[in-house]
């Protein structure tokens, strides 16, 4: 059986730890498909449009480490773009596969379909470059190993996105076998003595301070550095604190986890010990203008930014440190320092009375919440939407084992639906939870039919506000009014003859406990819950943080007498 360019793909992808492969099909890429799903460990995922399809790679590649995305050309690759825009704002390695031309219509200037009617079909390799950190366009067969293989060791290596762009007349070309994977997969060691001298300068610098935080931001687990960090903690002493977008990469039910640092908006008073403190130990932070509430909440204090591949700190830097390996060599040197945990255990905020609405009582975000907060377990996932859910979610405190993820950097509506499907496909026995508004849902909301096909058990918390709320605190407006579904009836058709889904309502507190119970018990598919709560029932740190970020836009230019 001849082996061809899109079987090397095929066994890349595979020997890289990829189980689903997620797709739309189009005339470009065909032959490749076939040759995928002929892989024995690769499963076909098809999803319902490009946009979906790339943002459930996204999701998977949370869940998996990597993920791939296999469209059509242009047509299909310009609405993956956009999940290959959120991989690279959230620092995962999704790899972007784009079937292309054949390869005799260039020379011929021929017009084809699909593409914008001239005879220059490079514009998406040139687009594509902007938004991965590798983009390739397969010339001919015998170049696809050595592209292929540079594309994806990119990704892996840098935890951003690829794009490789294969000619439908190519996929089934002759190529060669792939070689040892370890030749696309082997990371990058820190240098030893850049190693040697960033640990031993950094033990020496903090040796300095009097109440060393650390804060913990969303690329610690990107660089899969978590056990070493909690190592650093738990050798230091000292407070640790979260960023929202890092929620859940901490143990929250550790003695040194003071909450999440985020301005105004902080839980857990975690903004005073991070302000107390002398020095801030910043681990894969991202300090935006969502992260730092509109630019109010930027730490004053002396930094230390350890990042994937380097650390920098007052007066020094040093390249190539791995993360992992730079928090393993700080615990071996750092003293023991717990001057801020002291410090904290004296103003930790006792814990708040949370009021327990009546069964007849209508439904409110805070009675929503607090019902999430009830079924959280270790086996749980709780997805929370760009909107109210944001903060909705923040909010809750996770049990020891459930997980968080939250797309704060590039923060695309609708973005929870197709990634917690992609998310469960690679964790199909995990309590997969999505908190999402129902301007956001309206988005994306197809591929709840995928989770009915290929049967996820998803809860999905609709929160029906009637309308783009976080925007409204933000700058208010006509636009944000939206037009009301019938949510519950939507998931029925969906469900049509498959019976895999439940759509279910909520208007009072009762209803939402028999809901959560129902979605609890139903395992052979996705539960939508509609709970319907009044349009002006937000939280009151997304007022804050809408006010400040509102703020934050509105700056003047500068003008030239400034
Ligand atoms: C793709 C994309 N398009 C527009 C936006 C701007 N945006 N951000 N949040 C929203 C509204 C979210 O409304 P909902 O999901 O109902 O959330 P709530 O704030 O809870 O009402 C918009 C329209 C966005 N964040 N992403
Ligand atoms: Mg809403």
């Amino acid at each position: 059986k001849k082996f061809t360019v899109g079987d090397y793909l095929a066994e890349r992808l595979a020997q890289i730890g990829i189980r689903h492969h997620f797709v739309v099909p189009g005339d470009y890429n065909l032959i490749l498909l076939d040759k995928l799903q002929a892989h024995p460990q690769l499963t076909e995922i098809g999803c319902a449009n490009e946009l979906n399809c790339s943002m459930a790679a996204e999701g998977y590649a949370r869940a998996n480490g990597a993920s791939v995305c296999v469209v059509t050309f242009s047509v299909g690759a310009i609405s993956a773009f956009n999940g290959t825009g959120s991989a690279y704002a959230e620092n995962l390695p999704l790899i972007l596969v784009s079937g292309g031309p054949n390869t005799n219509d260039a020379s011929q200037f021929h017009i084809l379909h699909h593409t914008l009617g001239n005879s220059d079909y490079t514009y998406q390799l040139e687009m594509a470059k902007k938004i991965t950190c590798c983009a390739v366009a397969i010339p001919r067969a015998e170049e696809a190993p050595r592209l292929i293989d540079r594309a994806i060791r990119a990704a892996i290596l840098s935890r951003k996105p690829c794009y490789i762009e294969i000619p439908t007349n190519l996929a089934g070309a002759t190529c060669v076998r792939p070689g040892p994977i370890s030749a696309v997969t082997e990371p990058i060691a820190s240098d030893r003595d850049a190693l040697k001298a960033a640990c031993a300068a950094a033990a020496d610098y903090l040796d300095g301070k009097l109440k060393p935080v650390i804060l913990v931001g969303p690329k610690l687990r990107r660089a899969g550095a978590e056990k070493e960090l909690l190592k650093l903690a738990e050798a230091m002493g000292c407070a640790v604190a979260v960023q929202p977008a890092a929620k859940g990469m901490f143990p929250e039910a550790h003695p040194q986890y003071v909450g999440t640092f985020w301005g105004q908006v902080s839980t857990d008073a975690a903004d005073s010990i991070v302000h107390w403190a002398d020095a801030l130990i910043c681990v894969g932070t991202i300090f935006n203008d969502y992260s730092t509430v509109g630019w109010t909440a930027v730490p004053d204090i002396p930094l230390m930014a350890a990042e994937i591949d380097h650390v920098t700190y007052p007066g020094a830097h040093f390249s190539r440190v791995r993360l992992s390996e730079f928090l393993e060599g700080l615990a071996a040197d750092v003293t023991y320092n717990n001057n801020t945990m002291l410090e904290y255990n004296r103003l930790r905020p006792d814990p708040r009375q949370v009021h327990t609405a009546a069964p007849e009582d209508a439904l409110t975000r805070k009675e929503v919440t607090r019902q999430v907060q009830g079924i959280l377990t270790s086996n749980s996932t709780l997805f929370v939407e760009t909107g109210d859910s944001w903060f909705n979610g923040i909010g809750l405190t996770l049990p020891a084992g459930a997980q968080f993820e939250i797309e704060m950097q590039w923060g695309h509506i609708g973005w929870s639906i197709p990634a917690s499907f992609g998310y469960a496909m690679h964790f199909p026995t995990r309590r997969t939870i999505v908190m999402v508004g129902d301007g956001s849902f309206q988005v994306t909301a197809q591929e709840v039919s995928q989770m009915v096909r290929y049967k996820v058990p998803i809860t999905i918390l609709l929160i029906n506000n009637r309308g783009y709320t976080i925007e409204v605190e933000i700058h208010d407006g006509s636009y944000n009014k939206i037009k009301n579904w019938d949510y519950a009836l939507l998931v029925q058709a969906f469900n049509s003859t498959d019976g895999h889904a439940k759509g279910l309502l909520a208007n009072t507190a009762g209803e939402l406990v028999t809901a959560l119970r129902e979605a609890e018990e139903h395992k052979g598919g996705p539960t939508l819950i509609e709970c319907t709560i009044d349009q002006d029932d937000c939280s009151k740190e997304l007022i804050t943080w809408g006010h400040f970020v509102a703020s934050a836009n509105a700056r003047p230019p500068k003008g030239r007498h400034d």
